[in-house]
């Protein structure tokens, strides 16, 4: 197994995965989404999630974000099991220790940059650390662009907006699911580098669900899943290295 991803007594874990399992359904028609994965992601580092269509891949962030319920199997997000919370403390976990961004941006469009990212504080009742978001803003390079509607601002620029709501909160784990699925070549390096700068300057934990061998690349770790099973793991890959594992995963 590979060190960047499995757990070891000395790294620092964000999330852990212990003998996960999703069944959908039940009697013949049931589908086992993912079969006994265990699996650390470690904090700082940038993880990407890689597998062919129905590999689990979904299964699997949403089951380590506390989005869905394992079957068996327990989730620990910084040693906190999330997997059996009542709907109000897995509601709680959600909002103050973990973020997501999707591949649509999902921003409001009556309301301002600033406004949307702000929006989960106005609503808790609870002010933002201004540092903290000066620094996301300028590391994000909307500063001069918050006073806009989503539909001043290009793909690219939304979608930075809609990571800076995410990392608004301090997040312990950010969970991306292609995020750069709707963005053209350049808007999508763009959203890499703003990542690899939020892990590697901000010190946050990335977990992302990929296709695309290319936005692998970025990353620090790569799991790769195939019928619900951890198939293999790697640490930073070349683009043409990662296609060729996928190439070797569906020939399997
Ligand atoms: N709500 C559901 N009910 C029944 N089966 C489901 C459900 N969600 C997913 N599945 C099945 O579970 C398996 C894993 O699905 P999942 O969406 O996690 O895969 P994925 O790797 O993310 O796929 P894709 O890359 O196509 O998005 C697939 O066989 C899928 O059909």
């Amino acid at each position: 197994m590979n060190p960047n991803v499995m757990a070891e007594q000395t790294v620092s874990v964000a999330v852990q995965l212990d003998a996960v399992s999703k069944v959908y359904g039940s009697g013949s028609g049931s589908v086992i989404a993912l079969d006994n994965v265990t699996l650390s992601f470690r904090r700082g580092t940038f993880t990407a999630v890689m597998g062919p269509s129905g590999s689990g891949k979904s299964t699997l962030l949403q089951c380590a974000a506390g989005l869905l319920r394992p079957s068996s199997g327990q989730v620990l997000l910084d040693d906190k099991e999330i997997s059996r919370l009542s709907e109000k403390e897995s509601a709680d976990v959600r909002r103050e220790r973990i973020g997501f961004v999707f591949q649509s941006f999902n921003l409001l469009p009556a309301l301002t940059a600033i406004e949307n990212i702000t929006l989960p504080f106005r609503l808790a009742k609870r002010t933002p650390d201004q540092e903290w978001l000066n620094s996301l803003l300028s590391v994000a390079g909307i500063a001069e662009h918050v006073g806009r509607h989503p539909h001043e601002l290009s793909g690219g620029q939304q979608q930075r907006v809609a990571i800076c709501r995410a990392l608004a909160p301090r997040p312990q784990v950010v969970f991306a699911d292609e995020p750069t699925g709707n963005l053209d070549t350049r808007s999508s390096r763009e959203i890499l580098e703003l990542v690899r700068a939020i892990v590697d300057r901000l010190d946050q934990t990335v977990i992302m669900v990929t296709h695309d061998p290319g936005v692998a690349a970025y990353a620090d770790a790569i799991v790769f899943l195939a019928d619900g099973h951890v198939v293999d793991t790697a640490g930073q890959l070349a683009a043409t290295d990662v296609a060729e594992r996928l190439t070797r995963l569906a020939d399997d």
